[in-house]
């Protein structure tokens, strides 16, 4: 029996997961706030400006502008927009929501998106559950995990975590996903899984800054391990457990994306390290750099929590006060000499 999923995005993620929902024989609507953009991929069943010429809508996908056709009698919505447009898609989608309450449905709510919103610091099922009553909502579900969306688009083997606090609702979305290239996982940590997948980015820009500049493997080795040392200690204060930092949202995501050439993240570190400004680097861009907004977060977020961050204080330095990138690592360096783990600090017990 197929099911109905609304996916709400239309850039590359969004579009590559609804494309794989159909493959799988769901019965999948991709919806875009543009109507121009939906008649374009109509008439060409290509999204050129996220995927390229090469990757085709598959034959069985709606596509539309209509939010409410979207979502009529929809059992999962997948929500694929960018991080701060969270909040405001989210309160689109009440009041259709309100108006189905009377057919006694209760969607499953997924998101795929990576970071932190501004202002509030929340997460983003943190958000979600802020506007989405949870008398209309069956509960929310998060999948996060290494996946660049240029590579599963074609088919590349990749692994992803299906988190919710509630184990069969990861179960069965675990199962909407699952095919023989796409693998998914549940985990129980919603917190670990979020913070990992947002502060990743941040470390990120800083892994294509150190290539920008020419820095060899030795550098970006140490940096990920020290990037993912300060993401863990701000997940375990924040309740996180700290087994999550070393699975598929945590260790798994700081990989690809420090290391791939599909990430915009390290992307807009590498163009930043090569001495473009940030204006300029997001302008030509055209997709959304999450760590960009998630760094100013954190920064405040650590100081708020009392945490250790000088990694993401330095990338905050660099894209928020101009400090040059190579001034910025010299202090780094330049820190007193510290021991690798503090296992004593209770900072790093989960209670
Ligand atoms: N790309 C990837 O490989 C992966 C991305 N992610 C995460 O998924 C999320 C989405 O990323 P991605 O698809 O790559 O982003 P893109 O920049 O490729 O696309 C963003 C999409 O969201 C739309 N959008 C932006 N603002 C709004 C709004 N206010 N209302 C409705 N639609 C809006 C954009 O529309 P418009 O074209 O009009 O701007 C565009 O269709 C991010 O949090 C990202 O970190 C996670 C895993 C992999
Ligand atoms: O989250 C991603 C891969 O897992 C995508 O990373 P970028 O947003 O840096 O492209």
């Amino acid at each position: 029996m197929p099911t109905k999923i609304a996916v709400l995005g239309a850039g590359s993620w969004g579009t590559v997961l609804a494309n794989l929902l159909t493959e799988n024989g769901h019965d999948v609507y991709l919806w875009s706030h543009s109507p121009e953009q939906v008649a374009t991929m109509k008439q060409t069943h290509k999204n050129e400006h996220y995927l390229g010429a090469e990757f085709t809508l598959h034959d069985a996908l709606h596509v539309t502008a209509d939010l409410g056709q979207a979502l009529d009698q929809a059992t999962v919505i997948l929500f694929v927009v960018p991080t701060n447009a969270i909040r405001s898609v989210a309160e689109q989608v009440k009041p259709i929501l309100q108006a189905h309450r009377g057919r006694g449905e209760q969607p499953i709510i997924v998101h795929a998106a990576k970071g932190l919103e501004r202002g509030s610091e929340l997460r983003i099922s943190q958000v979600l559950a802020d506007v989405l009553p949870s008398d209309l909502i069956q509960g929310i579900v998060v999948i996060s995990g290494p996946s660049h969306a240029e590579d599963v688009a074609t088919h590349d083997i990749t692994t992803l975590t299906a988190a919710s606090e509630d184990l069969p609702l990861a179960k069965k979305v675990q199962q909407l996903f699952m095919n023989d290239y796409f693998r998914l996982y549940t985990n129980t940590d919603v917190i670990g899984v979020e913070i990992g997948a947002a502060l990743k980015n941040v470390i990120a820009i800083g892994a294509g800054a150190l290539h920008g500049l020419g820095y060899g493997d030795n550098t970006k080795a140490a940096l990920m391990t020290r990037g993912l040392a300060e993401i863990s200690r701000v997940g375990v204060k924040l309740g996180a457990e700290p087994l999550t930092f070393i699975g598929l949202s945590g260790v798994g995501d700081l990989i690809v994306t420090c290391t791939s050439v599909h990430s915009r993240n390290w992307r807009a570190g590498n163009a930043l390290g090569q001495g473009e400004k940030l204006s300029d680097v997001l302008k030509n861009m055209g997709m959304v750099v999450e760590g960009v907004s998630t760094t100013k977060v954190a920064h405040h977020m650590a100081r708020e929590l009392g945490v250790d961050m000088p990694i993401t204080d330095a990338i905050y330095q660099v894209l928020y006060e101009n400090a040059p990138i190579r001034a910025v690592i010299t202090d780094l360096m330049q820190r007193s000499g510290k021991p690798e783990f503090d296992f004593d600090n209770a900072s790093l017990q989960k209670h």
